[in-house]
Order: C-alpha cells, then sequence, then structure tokens
C-alpha cells in the first residue's frame, strides 16, 4: 500500500505518472477486498469504480466541483482518495458510514441511500451555480444503469437536457447489472452502445492491422471505412441521450484511467449537458465477486476474503421463509403474481421466479411503477404481491394511497427490512410504513411476529381481493416460533397476567417482532409484583375492535413497535380508544422522531430503549404514576 498512504487528498493524485496510477488502483482493490471483508459491505459496486474514481478526483477539483454519486453505496473509493482510510468500522457505531456523510466530508453531498435521485440533486445545484455566477465549479453526476431505469432519473433528465448552456457532467456507470442484470428497454439501449465499443475497437484493430499490409491493407482499411458510417449507423442509431439534447459521450473503458480522463476533459469543455457512458465491471478484480452469478458481491456480510464466502452462517431469515410460501401459495393460486424493483433475491422473490418464470415482474428500480403496475395487474384479475425493502415504499406512498386503494385493488405489499436495520444509516431504517400507511382508506397491514405468523398472515393478506394488504417484517434471522396462549378478538394472548379472573396491571400491546422483547419485560414486571398481559394484534390497521373493552379492564396500556412513534401503530391505537370511551392511561413506545446514525440493531434499540428493560421501566413508571393519582390520565 505504498502509494495509497501517500494520497491524503485529491490532489495528491495529479503528480502521479499512468503506471503509479495504474498501481494504486491494484493497492485500492486490495484494500477494499482486506477491509470490507472484515466489515461486510458494498464490496462489488467498489471493486467496479476504482479508476472511474481516480479519474473523477484528478480531473474535477473537488469540493469546488461537486462530485455526486447515485444511491452512495459505491462511494467507498471516493472516501478513500478525500482522506478516509480508516475502514476498521465502517458501518458502526462511530465508524465511517457506508455512504457519503456530510458530517464525515466536505467532499460528500448526498447521504440518502435510495436510488435515482443524483441527477436531481445535479440539476439543482448545476442551477444555483448558474444563477450565482459561479461559471468555474462544475457539476458531476455519477449514476449506475441500475438507478438510471428510476423514474426521478427521468425527470431530472428532462429538465437538465432543457438549457444546452447549464453544464451538467452524467457519467453512467454501466455495469449492466443492479444486483440482477437491469431490466428494461434501457438496458437494452445502453447494450446498443455498448456495441459500439466492441466496434470502434474492431475498427482501431482493423485500422492497426491493415495498415501493416500497406498495398491490399489500406485499400480494404478505405472500404471498411467507407462502410463505418453505415454500420455504426445499424448497429448505434443516434443514441436516444443526443435524441433528448445532450451530448453523449462513449463509450468508454471504465477501467482505463486515461481514456477516462480524455473522455472527463471533453465533457468537462462542452459547456453543456453531456453524458459520458463508462463500461465498468462490478466485484473488478476479485474473482469470487467476478464469478458471483447472482449479486456480483453487491452487498456482502463478513466474509473470508481468500474464498468470499460468509465467515458465519446465520440461522433461517424472514426473507426466504417469505420466499417458501409465495412458492407454496404460487402452486396453489395461479392468479398469484410476484412485482420486485430490481431486488430479486434480496427480497426473496428469487425461487418463486425459477418455479413460475412467467409469473414474475422485474420494473427496474422504479417503486411508484410497481404499484401502479401492481394496480393494472389486480384491475386485470391478477393477484400481485409487490415485494420492497419498507424504506422504499415511501416514495410509492401516493400510488399505494391513489392508485391501489382508491381503486380498491387486491394488492399485497411485502415490506422486507422493516423497522430498524441500523448498518446502512438513516433511510434504510424501515421506520415510516407503519405511520404513513394508516392514513390509506381500506388498506389491512399485518405485523407477523415469527416465521408461522408470516406464512398466515401472507395468506390471509391474498385471500383480500378488495383492498390494499401489507406484511412487514424485519431484516435478518427470524426468532424463535412465539406461541399463543389464548385468542381475543383478531389478537393473540401471548402471556395472560390474569390471576383468578381479575385481569392484570398492564396490557402490553407487542406489534410484530417486538413479542420477545415484551415478553421479556412482563417477565421483570412480575419481579416488581406487577403483572402484565402481552397481546399480539397480527393485523395492527385496522385496530382491533376487541382492543377497546380489553384496554378498559387494565390500569394501564404499553404498546411496542420497531417503527417510528409519530402516527404509528401506537398513535392509532390511542385514537381508537379514545375514540371508544376508554381513557385508560397509555405509553406507546416506538422510534423517536429523528434520523438515526448508523450502528447495529440492537445498539440502536437500546439506545431507544425498545429492550425489555426499557419496556419494563416505562411500565413500571406508568403504573407507580398510575397509582399515585388514579385520575391522571397521561
Ligand atoms: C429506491 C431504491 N430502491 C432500491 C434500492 C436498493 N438498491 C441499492 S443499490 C441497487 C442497485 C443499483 O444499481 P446501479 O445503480 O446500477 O449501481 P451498481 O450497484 O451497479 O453500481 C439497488 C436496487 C435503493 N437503494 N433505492
Ligand atoms: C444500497 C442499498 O440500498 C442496498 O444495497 C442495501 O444496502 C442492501 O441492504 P441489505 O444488506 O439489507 O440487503
Ligand atoms: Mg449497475
Amino acid at each position: 500500500m505504498a502509494l495509497l498512504t501517500r494520497i491524503r487528498g485529491p490532489r495528491d493524485l495529479d503528480r502521479l505518472t499512468p503506471g503509479q496510477l495504474a498501481v494504486l488502483a491494484e493497492e485500492i482493490r486490495g484494500f477494499l477486498v482486506e477491509e470490507v471483508s472484515k466489515t461486510g459491505g458494498h464490496l462489488g459496486p467498489n471493486l467496479g469504480v476504482v479508476e472511474l474514481t481516480i479519474a473523477l478526483h484528478r480531473v474535477f477539483e473537488s469540493p469546488k466541483d461537486r462530485i455526486l454519486f447515485d444511491t452512495g453505496h459505491q462511494s467507498y473509493v471516493h472516501k478513500i482518495l478525500t482522506g478516509r482510510q480508516d475502514f476498521s468500522k465502517l458501518r458502526t457505531k462511530g465508524g465511517l458510514s457506508g455512504y457519503p456523510s456530510r458530517a464525515e466530508s466536505e467532499h460528500d453531498v448526498i447521504e440518502n441511500s435510495h436510488a435515482s435521485t443524483v441527477l436531481g440533486y445535479a440539476d439543482g445545484l448545476a442551477k444555483a451555480n448558474q444563477l450565482q455566477g459561479h461559471d468555474d465549479r462544475h457539476v458531476v453526476a455519477v449514476i449506475g444503469d441500475g438507478a438510471l431505469t428510476g423514474g426521478m432519473a427521468w425527470e431530472a433528465l428532462n429538465n437538465i437536457a432543457e438549457a444546452s448552456d447549464r453544464p451538467v457532467i452524467i457519467v453512467v456507470n454501466d455495469n449492466e447489472r443492479s444486483y440482477s442484470p437491469t431490466i428494461g428497454g434501457l438496458a437494452n439501449h445502453l447494450a446498443t452502445l455498448r456495441t459500439t465499443q466492441g466496434y470502434e475497437r474492431f475498427l482501431a484493430w482493423g485500422k492497426d492491422a491493415l495498415q501493416r499490409t500497406p498495398v491490399v491493407g489500406q485499400s480494404l482499411f478505405e472500404t471498411l471505412h467507407g462502410a463505418k458510417k453505415g454500420l455504426k449507423d445499424f448497429i448505434a442509431p443516434q443514441g436516444m441521450f443526443e435524441d433528448l439534447g445532450l451530448k453523449y459521450v462513449g463509450p468508454i473503458d471504465g477501467h482505463d484511467v486515461q481514456a477516462l480522463e480524455s473522455a472527463l476533459r471533453r465533457a468537462r469543455g462542452f459547456g453543456g449537458p453531456v453524458i459520458v457512458h463508462c463500461l465498468t465491471q462490478k466485484g473488478r478484480g476479485y474473482r469470487a465477486a467476478e464469478q458471483n452469478e447472482e449479486d456480483r458481491f453487491h452487498a456482502v456480510p463478513v466474509i473470508h476474503p481468500d474464498t468470499g464466502l460468509p465467515v458465519k452462517s446465520s440461522g433461517q431469515d424472514w426473507t426466504s421463509v417469505f420466499g417458501e410460501e409465495m412458492v407454496a401459495i404460487g402452486r396453489e393460486r395461479k392468479d398469484v403474481v410476484g412485482i420486485t424493483a430490481a431486488m430479486l433475491h434480496p427480497v426473496g422473490l428469487a425461487p418463486f421466479a425459477k418455479e413460475f418464470p412467467d409469473r414474475i415482474y422485474d420494473v427496474g428500480i422504479a417503486e411508484q411503477h410497481a404499484a401502479v403496475s401492481a394496480a393494472g395487474l389486480a384491475t386485470g384479475g391478477l393477484h400481485p404481491v409487490v415485494a420492497v425493502y419498507a424504506t422504499f415504499l415511501n416514495r410509492a406512498f401516493d400510488q399505494v394511497l391513489m392508485d391501489v386503494a382508491l381503486h380498491k385493488c387486491g394488492v399485497t405489499f411485502v415490506l422486507d427490512r422493516a423497522g430498524v436495520t441500523g448498518a446502512d444509516g438513516a433511510s434504510h431504517n424501515g421506520m415510516w410504513d407503519m405511520s404513513i400507511l394508516q392514513i390509506v382508506p381500506g388498506l389491512r397491514l399485518a405485523a407477523p411476529r415469527d416465521a408461522d405468523q408470516l406464512r398466515a398472515q401472507l395468506r390471509e393478506a391474498v385471500e383480500v381481493d378488495d383492498a390494499p394488504t401489507v406484511v412487514r417484517y424485519s431484516k435478518g434471522t427470524v426468532g424463535p416460533a412465539v406461541p399463543a396462549v389464548g385468542k381475543i378478538g383478531g389478537m393473540d394472548v401471548l402471556r395472560d397476567g390474569s390471576v383468578d379472573g381479575v385481569d392484570a396491571d398492564v396490557l402490553i400491546v407487542s406489534v410484530g417482532a417486538m413479542a420477545q422483547t415484551c415478553l421479556e419485560a412482563a417477565e421483570k414486571l412480575a419481579a416488581q409484583g406487577i403483572s402484565a398481559t402481552v397481546v399480539d394484534p397480527r393485523w395492527v390497521k385496522p385496530v382491533d375492535p376487541e382492543l377497546a373493552p380489553l384496554a378498559a379492564r387494565h390500569r394501564a396500556i404499553i404498546t411496542v413497535e420497531d417503527n417510528g412513534r409519530a402516527g404509528g401503530v401506537g398513535a392509532a391505537i390511542s385514537q381508537s380508544l379514545r375514540d371508544a370511551g376508554v381513557d385508560v392511561p397509555l405509553r406507546d413506545l416506538g422510534i423517536p422522531q429523528t434520523f438515526l446514525d448508523h450502528a447495529t440493531r440492537d445498539q440502536i434499540l437500546a439506545e431507544i430503549g425498545l429492550t425489555a428493560d426499557g419496556v419494563a421501566e416505562k411500565a413500571a413508571a406508568l403504573v407507580a404514576k398510575v397509582s399515585l393519582d388514579p385520575a391522571a390520565v397521561l
């Protein structure tokens, strides 16, 4: 790492020779494999942008020039080159974020890890530069071929293309994949453009080879050259980008620093909107990633650097439980189809796709379209299951509300990574779904507490054909089964704290994955002489009508959810109890209304009090307050 340690900032790159740059690129690859193997993270995407990031920082002067990354998962090399080479605590509390972070560096801009936003920022920054006369500041937006399938990217492109005198340099990082191969007409168009590289290489080879045989070669070359225009127009007709009014430079070998620098300098000189189409390889230089057909090591856990195999195998996870049950349902219900937004494997729909290849739709990174297309599919007589990460449904809220719910479409949304996820930072926690979905008329929302409940609630959901249904669960390993000991209305009783027909002091309403925590809290309360009954509503929207009379029989109520408190399940229950004239004191426990810094899930749950101790403490305090002043209503 002789060279790498000498790079303390981007300007240290300027004096390196082409040979040294090649050495630096390999040192960075070695660093990435060594460090990210220890912590987990986005190894594949970053291995693919080593030369590109070097070239960007040699041609442009960050932070005067803004270098923006879409999604930001591919910004590790950018961090390494801008003075951050301690990856020992990557994506953990107090360590480097896995995404750009304004708190970390003046070189970082976009912290949001939701895809397809970079061109929007670029449009805004370019307009700001133009209005303020900052003609010496360049705006460079790096966007992947996957992120380019998102609708917002095209909304921004439409604006960027509007002004030929407003410079925006769009670098398309085309590695032909999101996780899996990128889909759709755009991917096909990029492929067409890519073939011109093969064509250009062929011509370059032809020119060189033929000119070595002067007599025949020269005339043959001229014939070929004459055919060039026709051939190029045939295999690479005027690109769509140029039709939009954007200049197009490429395709460029995204692993050739000199070629990249030359293209970026040309683009910088245009003085208007321009696309630089770079061809890169996800996972480049690391065989385990290059050979991984599923996702080229898009996001890896802690792995053995030599083999790429996970260091520890995890138990069954929520995702695979969903995936298996979807196949079982698919065998019984021919009308059930699956939709993924470029995340077939991560959301667990790969087994369904394997068995029912004509009943799975990958719409690209396009959650809004996924929801509306699902409304179309339902209107057409099918029952779509849209599987996305909880946080990514945020951007499709209006479509859930006004396209699926308004038209009473039977669509099931399955939200993986719901609740605190942790390592991926603020924009990846699934902490808003049970708040924003509360206001969708007719929508039914389930939060399974274990694998059996996930299977059961998924089946209940796909039975609903006149309203949207939602099933949401956490990231990672699914915990042990939590059996019910009774039933009240639609609610499962997990612990009955009543004695001889006398109800418990506290009613704990446990939502989804918080069941184990709530049961442990009840035990802690019992040790303090406070009795507690724990119920799991299963379907949290609408609020179970049997909850009000049950609540009325207790001295205090605690609701516990792995979701934001603001407008969450606790708030909905509180409102429903008030509407029913039940004024038992209630504390709703959940995630505070704040952006959570990256840390492990357990660290964050402990910080916000969503632990057995935290729940027991809040419950005991409420009971104490009620005992002191029975009329007190919090
Ligand atoms: C709105 C949204 N949906 C899904 C994701 C999950 N996701 C993260 S990276 C990625 C693939 C991005 O592909 P691309 O833009 O080509 O970048 P690459 O990983 O190939 O460098 C996806 C789908 C996301 N971050 N944001
Ligand atoms: C950047 C992005 O959105 C995804 O790659 C995400 O980081 C993956 O999260 P999981 O590791 O939970 O699948
Ligand atoms: Mg890609």
